[in-house]
């Protein structure tokens, strides 16, 4: 029983840990997702708005197109007058857009014709000019970072006059990115940032003015930017602050960006960490009590045996009692009934015991009973019930196999008695009547044909056994 409890018990803890195992792991995957929507969305918002600003900037290169002649695009000007108003018209609409920090005109060789830097620079060798000026196809190019001539990082967005007549120019400074990185909040130990395609690294939250213009690449940004996907999770170890963060990583659709966006898994297993602790404490609660309970159990079930085995003996010889050789006479009735088999009732008494006690008093009377006891327990078979069936009385219940032959037990046992050399007294004698259940008997019926054969020996002197089926 105390095995199968501990087994019960190994179940409960087994079902338990398997119980808040799986709701863990179900709410860890549920966080998961939810943070992966969380910087799913953001990059997106922060990409709409990088495409929006760059829409607005094409906007101002559309109109200055609009309003500068091609015929002006030409190096060195021969109408001094003209090409300082075209100067001051740009530099008018280009002060309409926040963070832009110059406008300029080219040629179609790339030869600067207006610019607040220097007029006549060569920039055919600058991307911004060259990719565009070669492809007849591009209207509008952005460039990637470059670092410009007075040593300032910045991004080009330029647009081509008709028929390829040559190009204006906007430059915006980095300042023009930090503005979106600054307007998202992602967790303490979040990381927002975009990049060029070639890795630089163009703004970031929290702000590390060291890094702005370094590479940033990584085997997975440098995989993602070469793949088809537009954007794409993952969770990394950032070698820059040693973070563990899960990242999403969206290109800027045409623009030759890529907005990063990091949530720190401090952050967003937060309230996993509280529902991993709550979880612990509740199955530690539950294990407790499953263990207190277990415990108690047990007493009871100790304290049930016990109480049963006091309710059914006999205290001073240690027999079953009465009570429990009714209880087995039961049993054994309905058995042999049902499988038309016997057994044997052997009453027992001793002779002439109130001279033991009037002689000896009752204390040496109470040794013999236990000796008496202990002799016959020593010489009844396994099977066979022995208990105190009242005052000096005993009765055996001994299932037995053959119907025919009349069993030697009681005999033997009546010369044992006879032989024993108790303590004090020396010598007791015993009287025995036995009998058999035969079909039709009772229990009652049983026991007084037992009782009368018993009642015989007595008459008759005592000191035998009387076998007596009718
Ligand atoms: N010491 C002791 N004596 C008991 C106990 N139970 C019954 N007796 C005594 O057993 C005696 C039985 O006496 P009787 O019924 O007259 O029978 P007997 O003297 O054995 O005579 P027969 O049975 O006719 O041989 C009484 O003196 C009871 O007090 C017990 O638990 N301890």
């Amino acid at each position: 029983m105390k095995k199968r409890l501990f087994i019960y018990y190994f179940i409960f803890i087994i079902s338990t840990a398997s119980f808040f195992g799986i709701f863990l792991y179900h709410s860890h995957s549920q966080e998961k997702n939810l943070a992966k929507e969380n910087i799913t969305l953001t990059s997106l918002l922060i990409s709409e708005w990088i495409k929006g600003a760059f829409n607005a900037s094409d906007y101002i290169l559309r109109d200055i197109i609009d309003n500068v002649p091609t015929t002006a695009l030409t190096y060195p000007t021969n109408d001094p007058i003209e090409h300082a108003r075209i100067s001051q018209l740009i530099e008018k609409k280009r002060q309409t857009l926040p963070y832009s920090n110059g406008v300029g005109l080219n040629d179609n060789k790339c030869i600067m014709t207006h610019t607040p830097a220097e007029v006549g620079f060569d920039a055919s060798q600058r991307e911004w000019c060259y990719v565009p000026m070669k492809n007849p196809k591009l209207d509008t190019y952005v460039s990637n970072m470059f670092m410009s001539n007075i040593g300032e990082m910045m991004v080009i967005q330029t647009r081509k006059f008709p028929d390829n007549k040559g190009l204006a120019g906007l430059g915006l400074n980095l300042s023009f990115f930090s503005q979106w990185v600054k307007k998202v909040h992602i967790g303490r130990g979040g990381v927002v940032a975009i990049l060029d395609r070639h890795f630089n690294l163009l703004a970031r939250q929290p702000e590390s003015p060291q890094a702005l213009g370094k590479k940033a690449g990584s085997p997975i940004l440098e995989q993602f930017m070469t793949s088809q996907l537009k954007n794409q999770s993952f969770s990394h170890t950032s070698p820059l602050d040693g973070t563990g963060r899960l990242y999403n990583v969206r290109k800027v659709d045409d623009l030759p960006f890529a907005v990063i966006v990091g949530l720190a898994n401090t952050d967003w297993l937060a309230s996993w960490y509280k529902q991993v602790a709550i979880s612990i404490f509740i199955t530690a609660l539950l294990w407790l009590m499953g263990w207190f309970i277990l415990r108690h159990y047990q007493d009871i079930l100790e304290q049930k045996s016990e109480l049963e085995e006091i309710s059914n003996k006999d205290q001073l010889t240690g027999l079953y009692n009465r009570h429990m050789l009714s209880k087995t006479l039961e049993k054994e009735y309905h058995r042999a009934k049902r499988m038309q088999g016997t057994f044997e009732v052997i009453i027992l008494d001793i002779d002439n015991f109130k001279q033991v006690n009037d002689t000896y008093g009752h204390n040496v009377g109470d040794v013999v009973l236990q000796e008496l006891a202990l002799l016959m327990k020593k010489s009844i078979r396994l099977s066979d019930t022995l208990g105190r069936w009242g005052g000096e009385e005993f009765l055996i219940i001994a299932p037995i196999k053959d119907h025919q032959n009349r069993s030697s037990m009681a005999e033997n046992l009546r010369t044992k008695i006879e032989a024993y050399n108790f303590t004090t007294v020396h010598t007791i004698t015993a009287s025995f009547g036995v009998t058999r259940y035969q079909e039709g008997d009772c229990i009652n019926s049983l026991i007084k044909r037992a009782d009368d054969a018993l009642y015989d020996v007595k008459k008759q002197g005592r000191n035998q056994v009387e076998f007596r089926l009718s």
